[in-house]
């Protein structure tokens, strides 16, 4: 007998002392993981190993199953309430995850390195009895054959988990394993037939045994049919656990899981046939061999069927390298599955402590917040307390400062009342009292204001008289001493001086008081004069007028009044003499009145009046009322009555109007030129004479006024009227003329005994106006503004001199019919 050899990994020393006993079913190893992960995770007790008889069905748990297949995320939603809440507790619940995870990995290992040594021991004690069967070439007992095809069940249903990727933890196991195993169960199917043959060749089986095989068979063929659907799900299994097992460790826990615990089933179902068929015992002796085809050769089986034997124990030998070569790489790829969810938790762990890091220092912030919070509130809760209590304070004392402003209030509104009271009272006393008060001084204040009154119009009264006095006394004196009257009549500035706002347009005349002007130069000299009147630019022909007449009306008591106009060309000579038609001057007033005093005394007197008029022109008399006017030549003669013009015309006059009808006349005759002055000035002593022959028709009293109206030409210096040719000689001889006037009046002020009458044909006319019968008025013109200014100072200081001329005391020119 050939010594038979087994493979190199087979150890029959490890397999002899293992009884099938011993081995740990599937399920038990199952279960014992189970209950160690559960135990591991503090869920619950750990179920009893090898479970119930009523596993012994081999059906699918799929609770069992859920339960490991919830995955590490199950493990922690199923975690203890009592846990530390946020990432903290989730960094715990992970760390407790992760080791219950790593106990679970090693007692998985080890229970499939138990289930593994149990099966290679069963696998061992199998091919011990396969071969001593074949050493012995003799048909096995009834119940023998039973056992091995028990065996052989438990290897069929080892193969099947196995090719069904049972152990396919990493999803390594294929199509062509499954179908490496399907034939190896086929080999050990055509072993048990063939030692079935060799032992129904060999013996007769009796009935049981016939029975016992026909029930391997069925067994056979069901657990083929259960291969078969293995199979058929590896398929799809295979591809789904090897997406699911490289994604995630859960899903191989859990095929790994129902793997095992089918295992154990079939493991358990094998495990119970067999010691069913052991305690069945050994077939009966056998009898007389049936007949049929000779028996093997003595000493043993056939060597052909013995050499098939050693053939296919070699192949199952190689099966099982195989089978434990997967296994192994099984359990490789299960450990880097288990590397690989160790790295993924890992990472997870770092993250969830850098989570946690993150999350703890935010929690320290908002902690510190939280503690600055407190503080605030804390303070603000001291603030607000003590704000309460200073408004309850303020509430204590608005209440008492309350009561006091209402108390206040209440004697507020009763002195108000009161007052209202005692001012309605004193309003009404005081009406009653100011009433009376008014009355009286009413009556007081006009029984003043009437004293006052009446003493202010005694004064004025008083003044006015004494006014009066003093101008009586005042005229008497310069009648007796006969002076030279001064009147000053300044005009208005033209439109055409108030439009230039030049500062030589300028007023510089004022009028401080009654009777005295004052002028100012352009170099600054100013001067005031005293005269008999100053009229000012607001002065009217009437005033003007009202001062002379008196003057005028001593004409019909016999006097020789002569009143004549001096001043700068464009001053208001004319207009003050002869004036303009709405605004009669001097000449027409006078007449005028002394017509309505001849008239008034008509029945008394008879008063003849005789007007003529004449020009001196270049020292030419002309007479203006005759008819042929420049024609013939004048001279002033001396007669009985006083100097006189022969043939000069003389006019009896009865009215007024026929003296302004003359007077026109005398104005179209006159000769007039136009300068750079005054375009309408008379160039020209212009003089209307008035003749007035009274008889007392009671006393025959002959009296024989005369008046001199007289309108000289202007004072104005040739070089600034700019005149020439026969302007300037004009020019010269007017100022001849006044030149002797002004010498007339420098004589007779000064009582020179000669005065130079004849100097002029102006002072010859004027000898008996400028002597002592005669009572005679100057009215010196002046302009207002500064252009004119040195022209005015020269006629102010003219005029002044004049008024200091004594002409002596006028004399009435009066005789009485019959003498003389
Ligand atoms: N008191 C006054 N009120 C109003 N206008 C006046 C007055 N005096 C003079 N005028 C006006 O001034 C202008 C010059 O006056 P007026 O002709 O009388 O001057 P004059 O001295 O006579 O001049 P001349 O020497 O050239 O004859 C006139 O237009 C006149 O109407």
């Amino acid at each position: 007998m050939s010594e038979f050899k087994t493979p190199n990994t087979y150890d029959p020393s490890l397999s002899a002392s293992v009884k099938p006993s011993d081995l740990l079913s599937p399920a038990a190893a199952a279960a014992a993981l189970e209950a160690q992960r559960r135990a591991s995770l503090g869920l619950d007790e750990a179920p009893a190993a090898g479970g119930s008889d009523s596993d012994s069905d081999g059906a699918f748990d799929p609770a069992a199953a859920a339960s490991l297949d919830a995955g590490p995320s199950k493990y922690v939603a199923a975690a203890s309430p009592e846990e530390p809440a946020g990432a903290a507790g989730e960094s715990a619940r992970l760390l407790s995850k992760l080791s219950a995870l790593t106990k679970f990995s090693k007692v998985q290992a080890a229970v499939l390195r138990e289930a593994y040594a149990a099966r290679m021991k069963e696998k061992d004690a199998l091919l011990r009895e396969a071969l001593s069967l074949l050493a012995a070439k003799s048909p096995p007992p009834g119940d023998a054959l039973s056992s091995l095809a028990a065996r052989n069940g438990r290897i069929a249903a080892w193969s099947e988990l196995v090719g069904g990727g049972t152990l396919d933890i990493g999803g390594v196991a294929s199509e062509a394993e499954v179908a490496a195993l399907r034939r190896e169960r086929g080999e050990l199917k055509g072993t048990v037939a063939e030692l079935r043959s060799a032992m129904a060749g060999s013996k007769n089986p009796d009935a049981g045994m016939k029975m016992k095989v026909k029930e391997l068979k069925k067994d056979v063929k069901r657990l083929e049919k259960e291969n078969a659907k293995l199979a058929a799900g590896k398929g799809t299994g295979s591809s789904a656990g090897s997406s699911a097992g490289s994604s995630a460790g859960s899903s191989s826990d859990a095929a790994l899981a129902e793997q095992n615990r089918k295992l154990a089933e079939k493991l358990e179902k094998m495990r119970r046939k067999l010691e069913k068929a052991e305690a069945a015992g050994p077939p009966p002796p056998a009898g007389p061999p049936p007949p049929g085809p000779p028996p093997p050769a003595a000493g043993g089986a056939d060597p052909a069927a013995l050499e098939e034997a050693e053939r296919k124990l070699a192949a199952v030998q190689g099966k099982y390298d195989k089978l434990k070569a997967d296994f192994k790489l099984s359990q490789s790829r299960a450990g880097k599955n288990q590397e690989e969810i160790m790295a993924t938790l890992g990472r997870e762990v770092e993250a969830v402590e850098k989570e946690k890091g993150r999350v703890e220092e935010e929690k320290r912030r908002a902690e510190e917040e939280r503690d600055a919070l407190r503080g605030k509130l804390e303070k603000a809760d001291g603030e607000a307390a003590r704000a309460r209590a200073e408004l309850q304070k303020a509430r204590e004392e608005t209440g008492g400062v309350g009561r006091m402003v209402a108390e206040i209030e209440r004697k507020s509104k009763g002195v108000k009342e009161e007052l209202r009271v005692l001012k309605g009272a004193m309003e009404k006393d005081m009406k009653k009292e100011m009433g009376k008060m008014i009355l009286d001084l009413g009556r007081r204040v006009q029984g003043g204001v009437a004293g006052v009154m009446d003493g202010v119009a005694d004064l004025r009264k008083n003044y006015e008289l004494e006014v009066k006095e003093r101008k009586r006394l005042f005229n008497l004196v310069q009648e007796l001493r006969g002076n030279i009257r001064v009147f000053c009549r300044c005009r208005p500035p033209s439109k055409k001086e108030l439009a230039s706002g030049d500062e030589s347009s300028e007023v510089c005349v004022t009028f401080p008081a009654e009777g005295e002007v004052t002028m100012r130069t352009d170099k600054g000299k100013e001067k005031k004069w005293e005269f008999d009147q100053v009229f000012g630019s607001d002065s009217t022909q009437e005033q003007v007028y009202k001062e002379v007449s008196p003057l005028v009306t001593s004409v019909l008591d016999g006097f020789n009044v002569c009143i004549f106009a001096y001043g700068q060309t464009g001053t208001g000579k004319t207009f003050t003499m002869m004036g303009p038609a709405e605004s009669r001057g001097v000449n027409t007033r006078a007449l005028y009145e002394l017509f309505e005093m001849s008239d008034k005394r008509r029945k008394t007197i008879e008063d003849k009046i005789t007007v003529s008029v004449l020009e001196v022109y270049n020292e030419q008399i002309k007479d203006l009322l005759a008819d042929d006017v420049g024609e013939r030549k004048y001279t002033v003669r001396e007669g009985p009555h006083g100097n006189y013009v022969p043939d000069l015309t003389m006019v009896n006059v009865d009215s007024l109007d026929e003296v302004i009808e003359l007077l026109g006349l005398a104005d179209q005759n006159r000769s007039t030129a136009k300068t750079n002055m005054n375009e309408h000035s008379s160039r020209s002593h212009l003089i209307l004479s008035c003749y007035i022959v009274s008889t007392n028709k009671h006393s025959g009293e002959v009296s024989r006024g005369k008046l001199h109206l007289i309108d000289l030409a202007g004072s104005e210096r040739v070089g600034k009227s700019g005149a020439s040719g026969q302007a300037l000689k004009e020019a010269q001889n007017i100022n001849k003329s006044l030149s002797a006037l002004g010498d007339v009046i420098a004589a007779r002020g000064a009582n020179s005994g000669h005065i130079p009458f004849r100097n002029s044909t102006l002072t010859q006319l004027l000898q008996d106006s400028l002597s002592n019968q005669s009572k005679t008025l100057m009215f010196v013109c002046i302009s207002p503004v500064m252009y004119n200014s040195e022209e005015g100072f020269c006629s102010l200081n003219f005029a002044e001199r004049a008024r200091k001329v004594e002409l002596g005391t006028a004399k009435k020119n009066v005789e009485v019919a019959g003498k003389k």
